[in-house]
């Protein structure tokens, strides 16, 4: 599948004159860069870059807890991991012209000391709930390692991973809940708090956050603009297999840690036209990516 679209070339002509010559592609498209160069692009050739990126490490990931609407901090380890993260995109020479964040700190900091240690500070963050995690409902505040023990690795991967399966619902006797609905980020959504989630599949984060995608990140990136989105483990799982087309069955293979960008490049219909690039040391990362999924495997917490 991917073949296809890789070994297209970059038509990129610098003239004198300022305007592209032999034009006689009309799906050809033009545009000028910062330094005045004309590109040229053709269907299949790499045209926009997205950045999507899952939080520095937070309190509760090392907690092993189902954070999800919880609004956790970042841990010290989630600090250095965002901050890193804005040094590797400085020094491969990234400009974000905007970034996206859910409305949970995590996302948010992590934005902003992506954009301090790029001195990119004055960048615009807009924020929204539709860039939130996915809403585990009554999973939220467990262990998942405890969580294996009782009901099995294979149930819990059924909720970490699968793409249609809703977790029970949050209700008012919920620990968590007060502190999630009656904070004031909350009233301030596109819909009314009642509508808000009270669980979620990864269907339904992805059924909530792809209108936001087509009507307010889609025309950012259609004018030319290098979006960064902030988001989490499984905002930015549904849309990856949105933007690549993951099977139901696939996307449960696919598993994000903190603190990695990720790299897609986009045609002019936004379709990739390679595979996603997680930035930086890859035995790190797949290590990292290890982790996460380990965090499914049965283990006494000792409390
Ligand atoms: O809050 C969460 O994700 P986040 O750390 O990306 O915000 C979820 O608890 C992630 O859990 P999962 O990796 O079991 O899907």
């Amino acid at each position: 599948m991917w073949t296809f679209g890789f070994g297209l070339v970059r038509l990129t002509r610098q003239l004198k004159c300022g305007r592209i010559l032999n034009d006689t592609n009309s799906q050809q498209q033009e545009r000028t860069t910062d330094h005045g160069t004309l590109l040229l692009t053709l269907p299949g050739m790499s045209k926009y870059k997205l950045f999507l990126l899952r939080h520095g490490e937070g309190a509760w990931n090392i907690e092993n807890r189902f954070c999800s609407w919880v609004d956790q901090k970042l841990s010290e380890d989630g600090v250095k991991e965002a901050r890193g993260c804005g040094r590797l995109l400085k020094e491969r020479g990234y400009r974000f012209d905007r970034v996206f964040t859910s409305l949970l700190s995590r996302s948010i900091h992590t934005a902003w000391l992506v954009l301090e240690a790029m001195g990119q500070e004055w960048v615009p963050v807009v924020k929204s709930w539709r860039l939130n995690e996915r809403h585990y409902g009554a999973l939220i505040g467990l262990n998942r390692a405890e969580m294996a023990l009782n009901h099995g690795e294979a149930q819990v991967k059924v909720w970490r991973r699968s793409y249609d399966v809703t977790p029970p619902p949050i209700d008012e006797s919920h620990p968590y809940f007060l502190e999630i609905y009656n904070d004031r980020r909350y009233s301030t959504c596109d819909v009314p708090k009642e509508d808000l989630p009270r669980s979620e599949s990864l269907k339904e984060v992805l059924d909530r956050l792809l209108p936001y995608w087509e009507n307010v990140v889609v025309p950012e990136i259609k004018k030319g603009e290098t979006v960064l989105i902030s988001a989490h483990g499984n905002s930015c799982r549904a849309l990856l297999k949105h933007i690549e087309g993951i099977s139901d069955a696939d996307i449960a293979g696919v598993t994000l840690p903190t603190g990695i960008p990720i790299l897609l490049e986009l045609d002019e219909e936004l379709r990739p036209v390679k595979p996603r690039q997680l930035l930086g040391d890859q035995e790190k990362i797949q290590a990292a990516i290890k982790k996460v999924e380990d965090q499914g495997k049965a283990k006494r917490t000792g409390k």
